[in-house]
């Protein structure tokens, strides 16, 4: 009986299983594809980052998994969450794991709440609704996720609207309603970007708090690989809709072998580092209606040879925690880290 318990402990629940994600839009254009062939696994209680720049199909590949892609959003591929397939479920289906299952947080919290209405009632209207509870106990329960997500005096502040909190308080909110319902996963995408660096770290680690004391899992969507250091605990490094390297974050951070994650990394505002311009990824990412042969880094890669130009890296097993997607010696790139 022990024996087993003990197992149960120590083997992960395996919790969302994403196998050859892809995404098209037709556009009068032509076809763009946003997302392509993504593969990743999340296990109970994890947190995986999505790191790319401006435009790379972070978001595009959460709100497919989501049923919330634009009207000319194509999908296919697999998201197994708990052993049930969600891509193409109806929308019914979709709401009811969207509102307990899993739970999304955005940039900017002001377009998920009600400008007019008390932060409380917001709160309770969830608990409400997808709980079955009733005002006061609804109340009761918003006013302790307040205290959760440490917003002081949180009696007081479920009479406030929106507009009297901070944007770090506005973020805690958001959080504090995302975990009502106490999904298994939340989506939390670019939730720090809008605010300044104190309040982003404080948020960050109450993320790290919140999946520890709940077993949340976590993606959190970033272009920002700093963000994710602390935070996550795999990290999925996307460019062009595709995945250039996947592993644990420990690895992608401080071993990256990918010249993409080393741009990533470069571009990492640090304390010790000497005033000036932060140095940037040379170039812009490639127009996905217009994507060269090859690896689609190749214009941008200061390690780029012949070879990437004619043949895009296929992404491969690099060492025991991670894989690349990548032409030029990982050993190189690993001597320089
Ligand atoms: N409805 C649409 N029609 C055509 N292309 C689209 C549509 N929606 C998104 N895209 C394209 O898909 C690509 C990926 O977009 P996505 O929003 O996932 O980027 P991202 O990595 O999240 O970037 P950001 O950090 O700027 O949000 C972009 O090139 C975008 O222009």
């Amino acid at each position: 009986m022990r024996w087993t318990r003990k197992i149960a402990r120590e083997v992960p629940m395996n919790l969302l299983n994403v196998k050859d994600l892809r995404v098209e839009f037709t556009t009068p254009e032509g076809a763009v594809t946003a997302v392509n062939d993504l593969n990743f696994s999340l296990d109970a209680g994890e947190t995986l980052g999505i790191v790319g720049e401006s435009g790379s199909g972070k978001t595009q590949t959460v709100f497919a998994m989501m049923g919330l892609l634009a009207k000319n959003g194509i999908v296919s591929g697999s998201a197994n969450f708990k052993d049930q397939e969600i891509l193409g479920l109806p929308e019914r289906a979709l709401n009811k794991i969207r509102a307990e299952k899993i739970a999304m947080i955005f940039q900017d919290p002001m377009t998920s709440l009600n400008p007019y209405m008390k932060v409380g009632s917001q709160l309770a209207e969830v608990l409400i609704k997808h709980k079955s509870m009733n005002k006061r106990e609804a109340l009761v329960e918003a006013r302790q996720m307040l205290d959760a997500v440490k917003i002081p005096e949180a009696h007081k502040r479920l009479n406030m609207y929106p507009h009297e909190f901070s944007g770090g308080m506005r973020q805690r909110v958001m959080i504090a309603m995302a975990l009502l319902c106490r999904p298994e996963l939340l989506i939390a995408d670019e939730p720090t970007t809008a605010l300044d660096v104190t309040v982003q770290a404080q948020i960050l680690s109450l993320l790290n708090e919140l999946k520890r004391d709940f077993n949340t899992a976590i993606i959190l969507i970033t272009h920002d690989l700093g963000v994710v250091a602390g935070a996550c605990d795999k990290v999925l490094v996307m460019y062009a809709g595709r995945t250039m390297e996947y592993g644990s974050a420990d690895d992608i951070f401080y071993r990256p072998s990918h010249p993409y994650s080393e741009g990533l990394l470069q571009a990492i505002p640090r304390l010790d580092a000497e005033e000036g311009a932060l140095p940037t990824i040379p170039g812009n990412p490639p127009n996905l209606l217009n994507l060269p042969a090859g690896c689609p880094f190749q214009d941008r890669c200061h390690r780029v040879q012949e070879h990437c130009r004619q043949e895009a890296p296929v992404l491969t097993a690099f060492d025991t925690t991670r894989m690349r997607a990548c032409h030029a010696d990982p050993a190189e790139i690993l001597e320089a880290s």
